[in-house]
């Protein structure tokens, strides 16, 4: 058997520590850079409680943030979080060589074309995670459910990398969906992710349930996600109408549910404002466009970052 390619997860916090370890499973090499987790992972590596079994899995070597490769990785899969003042392309230049493949599982809108300009010659696969995963202590993570993968090459089609990754996730027991029009499924996930993530904080943390049973809760979900769809046509990647409809049911149909973002700001740590909300919000300016509802709640979150003294 030829073998497999191998891995390095900058920011191997909850998604990157769970999607490392589906690649480990697959039978890949899987290294690590990590930051606050350093002592805990190289000493016990990483734990993963799932309901898909023991996914637990000591990283093939542990970096933190200085170090140099032993060899350059196939694959450089980056999972820290989007937010303005963090250099994502010079976070990884260590590890970036020659042939190495970017991959991204990070959530937001507008995220792609920083690291595009600072390695063009290096292909860039965009992933969005559809997961419900949280770091609970350093190297221990849990995996509460879902985990479908939807990804292609930046800014359009899916290239042999995205087959070759794309097996190797499969394999490892994860639902994967190749995109050629990854910005478009972008456009798509930030359907939900605009007006939830931002509202769960706004609403001191919400689950989706209070979001969207508290009376207003979703006429106003509604009215961001047209704004968000408006945004997304002009910007030439228009969605069907029913998918309001059916983001709202399946929302319903979940157990309250607390994302990402409330999960950041119930720990005191930064939010990705500004990848998931803010970049609409300018994508809109751009076009002409009035968000309302949007920018209402933009503005809300920049006025509660100054309090914090974070602006
Ligand atoms: N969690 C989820 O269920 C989902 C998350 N996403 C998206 O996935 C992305 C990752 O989120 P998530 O895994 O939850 O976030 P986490 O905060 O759990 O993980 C991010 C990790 O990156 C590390 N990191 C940050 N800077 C550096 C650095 N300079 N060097 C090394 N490590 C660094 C952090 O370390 P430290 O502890 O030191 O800060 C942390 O371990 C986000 O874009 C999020 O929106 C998408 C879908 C679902
Ligand atoms: C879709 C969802 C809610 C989890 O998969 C997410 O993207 C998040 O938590 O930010």
């Amino acid at each position: 058997m030829s073998k497999k390619p191998s891995m390095l997860i900058v920011g191997a916090g909850a998604i990157g520590s769970f999607y490392g370890a589906i690649l480990k499973k697959a039978g890949c090499a899987v290294s690590v850079v990590v930051r606050s987790d350093y002592e805990a992972i190289k000493e016990h590596g990483i734990r993963i409680e799932s309901p898909l079994g023991d996914l637990s899995f000591a990283p093939d070597h542990v970096y933190r943030s200085g170090d140099m490769p032993e060899t350059y990785p196939d694959f450089l899969i980056l999972c820290v979080k989007v937010l303005p003042g963090v250099d994502r392309a010079a976070m990884i230049a260590p590890w970036m060589g020659e042939n190495t493949r970017l991959v991204l599982i990070e959530n937001g809108l507008d995220i792609e074309q920083e690291l595009v300009d600072a390695y063009p010659y290096n292909p860039l696969i965009s992933c969005l995670a559809f997961a419900a995963v949280s770091r609970v202590d350093s190297g221990i993570v849990e995996h509460k459910a879902f985990g479908k993968l939807v990804f292609g090459r930046y800014p359009q089609g899916i290239d042999g990398g995205c087959q070759i990754l794309a097996a190797l996730f499969r394999d490892g027991g994860i639902n994967v969906e190749l995109t050629e029009r990854v910005v478009g499924e972008r456009w798509r996930k930030c359907l939900w992710n605009t007006p939830f993530n931002p509202l769960s904080v706004i609403a001191n943390g919400a689950d989706t349930r209070t979001l969207v049973d508290t009376d207003g809760g979703e006429e106003l979900m509604r009215a961001m996600m047209r704004e968000v769809m408006e945004v997304a046509a002009a910007d030439g990647y228009p969605m069907d109408e029913s998918l309001i409809d059916k983001n709202i049911a399946s929302t319903r149909k979940m157990p309250a549910y607390k994302n990402s973002m409330a999960l950041d700001y119930l720990n005191g740590r930064p939010i990705e404002r500004d990848a998931v909300l803010g970049s609409v919000v300018a994508i809109a300016k751009r076009h002409g466009i009035a968000v309302p509802h949007l920018n209402t709640v933009l503005v809300t979150l920049k006025m509660r970052a100054a309090l914090e003294g974070r602006a």
